[in-house]
């Protein structure tokens, strides 16, 4: 596929990459880089004396020293990266696990229809994420001391507000632009470099074409695993890839990750490092010199007392950012702490949290938690068969450094099937579902959504083994989704046959409804009479409650009564009447003579 097309495709990436910026702003920014040094163009700085101690002019390659650090890129969270092929390769990954959890889920339970489909794999997938996050990934960057901060999951806080914190987004959770490898390594499966060879980070910004043409995704994601994170030292925060070609590609003049931050840290009117400190309940810094315990670069203290006169200017980005790493943590103190306060509310404040046990069934948990990034890979990858036990921690901290994908355990969505007498349970949405079509044709909801292209595709199974891009694939990354792989030839498609099937369909899950609502007033009896040991209720003709000896009309001639857990009613006969008018008065059951 030409490459501009590729790109035309993938454009949606391209409007992310003025991020708002207003002609103001950016204005205000070439100002700012111009005043601190960091705009290249037009100005000369003396070279051995950067106003910010922020970027390094050295490319730190990980590779170069193997040793620096003892995490893989994935934690440095290149997943986290815009713009760039990591990023394309993860968006892919988990694009292809949701594809994947939904074609298994439709053959365990072929009645489902494809909105319930849908859903279910966006809630596993989510649950997937949800816990990579929490147990594999956030242990490396919190430590064991964060990690108790984090506290253990003690269930829903409808108080808690699981909002993204301006402070968070603007601030710490950028701290992973201090982790960035410049250079996105290309490994075979054998774990050497392709032919193709490794990418700057620079060259790897809006060039999804790399991915189709260079080999697929497999020998980014290898990349990822096997090779150590960028190491973060007190003078070698942001490596030069993105101080100073940030988006090359794409700009007339390249960004400065350093100085956005910082400047997006002040449009924001983010409160100061000093501040942040006051909330964390760590102690205010009134000199450099009072920060030795988080800055323990003397040089450093004296590069930020030039730059900011007192620590009551420092930037929360710049302070949370130049302050060593805890042990056991990625980050320091202040950032450690904003990063807990995060995901705590995340966690706390979010009603569908995966470990909720109103969200999944226990043993539909279990499997959640079976979950590992590399099974996903595994799964997902175009032919991945080895990866490491942990793929955040580098292959040779870990024993054996490789394993076999057969070594992961796999997520068994058998525990998703739902048998036809327990359909109002499994999934969180309860739409009825078998249209002939998963069987016989495809429903109208799949021609709506598919592509013209692929309207003479026979129903398959989609393939996930190969990156090269079909013709008539509906994007760049040659995937189909599941649903738009079951089309049948649409002239088979017989539209008012299907219409009388769908009218007949919503009669039937109406009263599937109703007999739901019948069933979960009999759970709640039941739960109330075990609690009480009061077994004596009867339930009316219309799903009322009747104590035991109560007794009420159920119309004007019949009365009836809870006796021995059972309603019974009985019905007044009328005497025959002789006169021509018979009335018959309010509430009365006989009619009578006036
Ligand atoms: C190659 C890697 C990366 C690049 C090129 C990159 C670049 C960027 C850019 C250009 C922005 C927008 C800045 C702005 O306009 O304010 C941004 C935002 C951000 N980045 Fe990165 N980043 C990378 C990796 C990461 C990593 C690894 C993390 C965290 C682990 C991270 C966390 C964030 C956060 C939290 C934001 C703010 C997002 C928001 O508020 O919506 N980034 N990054």
């Amino acid at each position: 596929m030409p490459r501009e097309q590729i790109n035309q495709l993938t454009s949606y990436i391209d409007a992310s990459q003025v991020y708002g910026y207003s002609k103001e702003v950016t204005q205000d920014l070439r100002e700012f880089r111009n005043n601190h040094g960091l705009l290249r163009e037009g100005i000369k700085l003396p070279k051995h004396k950067p106003l910010l101690p922020l970027a390094d002019n050295q490319p730190n390659d990980c590779r170069r020293d193997p040793l620096e650090s003892d995490i893989g890129c994935f934690l440095a969270g290149d997943i986290r990266s815009n713009e760039q092929l990591g990023l394309l390769a993860m968006h892919t990954i988990w694009f292809r696990e949701h594809n994947r959890v939904a074609t298994e889920l439709r053959y365990i339970n072929p009645h489902w229809d494809g909105d319930m489909l849908y859903h279910e794999a966006r809630k596993i997938v989510g649950a997937e994420v949800q816990h990579i996050t929490y147990k594999h990934w956030l242990p490396l960057i919190l430590g064991g001391e964060g990690m108790q901060m984090l506290g253990e999951y003690k269930g829903y806080d409808p108080t808690v507000n699981p909002g993204i914190s301006n402070v968070f987004a603007t601030a710490a959770l950028r701290f992973g632009h201090s982790l960035i490898n410049p250079v996105l390594h290309r490994l075979n499966k054998t774990f050497g470099t392709i032919t193709e060879g490794d990418v700057p980070l620079q060259k790897a910004f809006f060039s999804p074409w790399r991915i189709v043409e260079e080999g697929g995704v497999d020998p980014l994601l290898r990349g990822l695993f096997a090779v150590p994170a960028k190491l973060k030292k007190p003078h070698q925060m942001l490596n030069t890839e993105l101080t100073e070609h940030l988006f090359e590609v794409a700009h007339a003049v390249a960004l400065d990750l350093a100085a956005i931050n910082i400047q997006r840290g002040r449009d924001h009117g983010i409160p100061g490092y000093n501040e942040w400190r006051q909330f964390c309940n760590l102690s205010e810094a009134h000199t450099f010199d009072d920060l030795h315990n988080e800055i323990r670069s003397q040089s450093l203290r004296d590069s930020l007392k030039e730059l900011y006169g007192h620590p009551g200017n420092l930037d929360i980005w710049v302070g949370g950012i130049l302050e060593d790493q805890l042990d056991g943590a990625k980050v320091g103190p202040t950032f450690r702490c904003l990063l807990v306060e995060q995901f705590q509310r995340l966690r706390d404040g979010d009603r569908f949290w995966y470990e909720n046990p109103s969200v999944f069934k226990p043993e539909q948990l279990t499997q959640i938690k079976q979950t590992s990034l590399g099974r996903v890979l595994c799964d997902n990858g175009d032919d991945i068969t080895d990866v490491t036990m942990d793929v955040f921690i580098l292959p040779k901290k870990q024993s054996p450094a490789f394993v076999s994908c057969s070594e992961l355990t796999q997520i068994d969505l058998r525990f998703w099937a739902e048998c036809c007498h327990d359909c109002s349970n499994s999934g969180q949405f309860n739409s009825l579902t078998q249209l002939p079509s998963l069987t016989s044709g495809r429903s109208r909801r799949a021609l709506e959504y598919s592509y013209p292209s692929d309207k003479h595709v026979t129903l398959t199974t989609p393939t996930y083994t190969n990156h090269t891009v079909p013709t008539q694939s509906p994007n760049v990354l040659g995937e189909f989704s599941t649903l738009n792989s079951l089309h049948l030839d649409s002239n088979e498609v017989d539209e008012e046959r299907i219409e009388g099937i769908e009218s007949a369909l919503e009669e039937f899950q109406k009263t599937i409804k109703q007999l739901r609502r019948k069933i979960r007033k009999l759970e709640h009896h039941i739960q109330v009479n075990g609690k009480h040991g009061n077994g004596s209720k009867c339930m009316d003709s219309d799903g009322n409650w009747r104590k035991k000896g109560d007794s009420w009309k159920k119309d004007s001639c019949t009365q009836c009564v809870c006796k021995e857990k059972q309603v019974t009613c009985t019905t007044e006969k009328c005497p025959l009447v002789t006169c021509a008018t018979p009335i018959r008065q309010d509430g009365e059951c006989c009619p009578m003579c006036a």
